[in-house]
C-alpha cells in the first residue's frame, strides 16, 4: 500500500489516498493501530484516509493510534490541503473537506515553486453545550471554569467540541503539568461519554497563549489543531484574551495562530509539510497490537 507520511507542527499521521484506490476489505482500526506502532508499523500520531465525498469536494477520515476514529483533525486538515493542491486533485486555492465534525472550507498558500507551505481553515462554529461535547450533567447548560476534582486534585474545565471535544484548563506554566499521567485520568473520566482530548493553557498576555494536549486516543502530541481553537475559544469565554482578533498558539510543534471571528467562526493558520513517501508491506504489522 502506497502512503505518505506527513506533520503539521510536529502532530504527524500517515496518509493514504483512496481516490483512486477505494482500499476495500482493509481493518482500518487495526491498519492505524500497526501503521502507528514505532517499532512493527512506521511510527506515527494515526492514520488519516483522503476519500472522496457524495456533496463536498473532498473527505477525510482520521483514525488515532489506538485505532479509535476522530470526528475532525485541525493539523490533518492543513497536510490533506495540501497533498491535494500539490497532488493536482484541487485545482483551485480554496476548496471544501468532508469530516465527521462537518464539512469545513481550505485556503491554501502556494509558494513560489507551486508547493503549498501555508493553509487557512474555516473550522466552523465551536459548540459550547454539553449534549454537542458530549458530556453528562444539564444537555443545555455550558461548561466555563468549572471545577472538577479528579484523584484529589481540583482543576476548572471549559469545555468546547471543535467537532472533536476538548476540555481546557488553565495553569500557570504549561510546561510544569504531567500530562502523562493527568491526561489519561481526564480523559477516561466518566463525565465524558466519548472520552475527551485535554488540553492545558497558560495565558502569556491577551494575544498570545501557550499550550500542550493530551489527545484522546493517541496520547501527547506535538499539537494539535482542533485542540488550538478550542484553547482559544475557552481563553475568551474566560475573558483571558482580546476578541475577534488573531491569536498566537504557541505549541510544542510550533505556532498556529487561530481567530475566532465576529461571525461565531474559527479560522485557524499554519503550516503544513510532507516527512516521506513510501510502501507499506502489511505483513510487517501482524506482531503489533
Ligand atoms: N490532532 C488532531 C485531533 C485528532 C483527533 C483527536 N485525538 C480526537 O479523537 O478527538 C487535531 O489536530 O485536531
Amino acid at each position: 500500500m502506497k502512503f505518505t507520511k506527513m506533520q503539521g507542527l510536529g502532530n504527524n499521521y500517515v496518509f493514504f489516498n483512496l481516490l483512486e484506490d477505494p482500499m476495500d476489505n482493509i481493518d482500518l482500526v487495526e491498519l492505524s493501530k500497526q501503521v502507528s506502532d514505532v517499532n512493527f508499523g512506521i511510527g506515527s500520531d494515526g492514520i488519516i484516509l483522503i476519500c472522496p465525498s457524495e456533496h463536498a469536494d473532498f473527505r477525510m477520515r482520521i483514525f488515532n493510534k489506538d485505532g479509535s476514529e476522530g470526528k475532525n483533525c485541525g493539523n490533518g486538515l492543513r497536510c490533506v490541503a495540501k497533498y491535494l493542491y500539490d497532488h493536482m486533485y484541487a485545482t483551485e486555492t480554496k476548496f471544501t473537506i468532508e469530516t465527521l465534525g462537518g464539512d469545513v472550507t481550505v485556503e491554501v498558500e502556494p509558494g513560489r515553486f507551486g508547493e503549498v507551505k501555508y493553509v487557512t481553515v474555516d473550522m466552523g462554529e465551536p459548540k459550547l453545550l454539553r449534549e454537542m461535547i458530549p458530556m453528562a450533567g444539564d444537555p443545555h447548560s455550558m461548561v466555563i471554569n468549572e471545577p472538577f476534582i479528579i484523584n484529589g486534585q481540583e482543576f476548572h474545565l471549559t469545555c468546547v467540541s471543535m467537532g472533536n471535544p476538548h476540555a481546557i484548563i488553565f495553569v500557570d506554566d504549561v510546561g510544569q503539568v504531567p500530562l502523562e499521567t493527568i491526561g489519561p485520568m481526564i480523559e477516561h473520566d466518566p463525565l465524558f461519554p466519548e472520552r475527551v482530548n485535554v488540553g492545558f493553557v497558560t495565558v502569556k498576555n491577551r494575544q498570545e497563549i501557550d499550550y500542550r494536549v493530551w489527545e484522546r486516543g493517541s496520547g501527547i502530541t506535538m499539537a494539535c489543531g482542533t485542540g488550538a481553537c478550542a484553547a482559544v475559544v475557552a481563553a475568551t469565554l474566560n475573558n483571558k484574551l482580546d476578541k475577534y482578533v488573531p491569536i498566537t498558539v504557541h505549541l510544542p510543534g510550533g505556532d498556529l495562530t487561530v481567530r475566532w471571528d465576529e461571525t461565531n467562526h474559527v479560522w485557524k493558520k499554519g503550516e503544513a509539510a510532507y516527512i516521506c513517501h513510501g510502501e507499506l508491506d502489511l505483513r510487517s504489522g501482524k506482531q503489533a497490537s
